[in-house]
């Protein structure tokens, strides 16, 4: 059986009640396991919200407010206000329902036995300096009306520091999208394994920080209920590395590390063809060769002096107007070939002759939107050899206009079942599919990359990858996987040093070298 790392999994509701009921149905207790969540999030919480020393003659402590709703959301959140006051803290619980899920009703009891004062009216509320959420987690099962509304709007104007539970309350567990109203939390404790709607681009204004809390599901349990080869995963360090193939055979040689054909830039757009091939320089590709208008070649020279540039005769708008290859050369001497970036809509039948061959491809860019004039799913079909896509949301709606990007997951395996691609659909959360519905999410990412030219860096990483590895039975969808992250990654890592606003795309392709260091 494949083991892979708990912080891969990602679940739906339906999936967690399933993999919750198994370990009841096993013997564990429910309250035990509640207890130990508790008590994890308590721990973690005090490191980040550390006791504050007493104030001169007062009680001291931080003021703490516990949200408490109808479920075992709520009995968290009890079994943490009773861990808090414990340690010190002041707290007061907040538990407008007038029904409680047993458990949850034993946890207040105490609480209350305790002397933590509970209110349930929203005008009785004392300040305090944080709130723990506990309304609801993977339980809500409709649109959040009336009181509990008002009461959600009103805490999220306190601007105090919300905490959490497992979801922000009012999330829909599996689309992130926001019923009715919604907890904008500024961290989440995420219960086990991670919840698909916490990767959610839609949800990402709700959740802040978000932290997985491992408590020890068992993998057989996992594995019962997602499957031995889980459809959708989060994607993690771990996972890139295997997908690199490193370290490097002592004996290989410069054509068994790959060899990318990049077809990009017009007169027009230069600087993207520049850019795709300093993506792919990174990628640590073999052999590089770069298709582009006879016009720009120096230009392409003076920067990758170590690619083979090849000039192309150009059409009078100076984009590419057809493939010359230097002799001896056809397109299946590449192990791959990425094209699109700066082209123009003027290179189409370069676009058709690419995707007429049978070597792997990555369309992007102009790339796709030539592909969209052609009719996206009647001219992939015909294709024989792996395809990749790689919208942004504009370039997706181009390309699949009748497909909904409500729900990131279900639209890009909408898209990779129809045309028989793996669509990677560009965003905060990047998400990817292969025709089988396999996804990957990509979970950590900048908004630094959120630039022009970013994405042509990105073609060119994962034309390299694609090259060196594709010979090596591999999935596509894990090359694209880790392209996405290693993009991601060295985004993060240029912020460090160079704030949010430092990362321009030239300057990403010097930091992607950096981040395999820390691997
Ligand atoms: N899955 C696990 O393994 C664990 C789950 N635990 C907790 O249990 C939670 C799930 O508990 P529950 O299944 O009790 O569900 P919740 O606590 O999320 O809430 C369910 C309750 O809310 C009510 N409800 C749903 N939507 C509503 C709405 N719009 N307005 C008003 N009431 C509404 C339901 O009738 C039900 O009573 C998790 O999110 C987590 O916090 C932990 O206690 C322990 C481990
Ligand atoms: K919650």
């Amino acid at each position: 059986m494949l083991h892979l790392k708990t912080t891969q999994f990602v679940v739906t509701a339906a999936q967690m009640r399933d993999i919750e009921g198994r370990i009841f149905a096993a013997g564990m207790p429910v309250a035990a396991l509640m207890e130990k969540v508790g008590r994890l999030i308590s721990v973690c919480l005090q490191s980040i919200i550390p006791l504050r020393p007493p104030f001169q003659g007062g009680l001291g402590g931080s003021n703490v407010g516990i949200l408490v709703g109808p479920g075992h959301n709520g009995g968290d959140a009890l079994v943490v206000a009773r861990e808090l006051h414990f340690q010190g803290y002041q707290v007061w619980i907040y538990q407008p329902f007038t029904k409680l899920k047993e458990l949850t009703s034993q946890h207040l009891q105490y609480a209350q036995s305790l002397g933590i004062p509970c209110f349930q009216e929203l005008a009785e509320l004392p300040s305090c300096d944080f709130l723990i959420d506990g309304l609801f987690g993977f339980g809500l099962e409709r649109e959040i009306t009336g009181n509990i509304a008002e009461a959600i709007n009103h805490f999220n104007d306190w601007n105090k520091p919300i905490f959490s539970i497992d979801i922000p309350s009012g999330l829909h567990t599996d689309t992130g999208e926001v019923l009715g109203t919604a907890i904008k939390a500024n961290y989440t404790f995420c219960l086990g394994l991670w919840k698909q709607g916490l990767l959610q681009e839609q949800a990402l204004e709700y959740i802040g920080k978000a932290e997985l809390i491992d408590f020890d599901i068992p993998l057989a349990d996992i594995h019962a209920i997602l499957g031995e080869f889980p459809k959708i995963k989060r994607i993690t360090k771990t996972t890139v590395f295997d997908t690199l193939s490193l370290p490097l055979p002592p004996t290989t040689h410069k054509y068994k590390s790959g060899h990318l054909l990049l077809i990009c830039g017009s007169k027009r757009y230069a600087g993207g063809a520049i850019l795709t091939g300093l993506g792919a320089r990174a990628s640590g590709v073999g052999m590089l060769s770069i298709a582009v208008p006879e016009s720009i070649k120096p230009l392409l020279v003076s920067h990758l002096p170590e690619a083979l540039i090849i000039g192309c005769p150009e059409t009078e708008t100076g984009a590419i107007s057809h493939l010359q290859l230097p002799p001896k050369t056809d397109l299946s001497s590449f192990n791959a070939i990425a094209c699109g970036p700066g082209l123009t809509t003027d290179a189409t039948p370069i676009v058709e002759q690419v995707i007429n061959s049978e070597i792997p491809l990555i369309l992007d860019a102009d790339g796709l939107n030539i592909l969209a004039q052609l009719g996206t799913v009647p001219t992939l079909r015909k294709r024989k050899k792996p395809t990749i896509l790689t919208p942004h949301t504009g370039e997706f709606h181009r390309l699949f206009p009748d497909i909904e990007v409500k729900d990131r997951v279900k639209a890009v395996q909408t898209a990779a079942s129809q045309t028989g691609a793996v669509v990677l659909l560009k965003g905060a959360r990047t998400a990817i599919s292969n025709p089988q519905g396999v996804v990957w999410i990509n979970s950590e990412s900048t908004p630094a990359l959120a630039r022009g030219g970013s994405g042509d860096v990105l073609t060119g990483l994962m034309g390299g990858i694609l090259a060196r590895v594709v010979n090596k039975q591999v999935n596509i969808e894990d090359v694209v996987a880790a392209a996405s992250w290693w993009h991601s990654q060295g985004g993060i890592l240029a912020v460090k040093e160079r704030t949010e606003l430092g990362v321009d795309a030239f300057t990403l392709t010097e930091y992607l070298m950096r981040v395999l260091c820390d691997m």
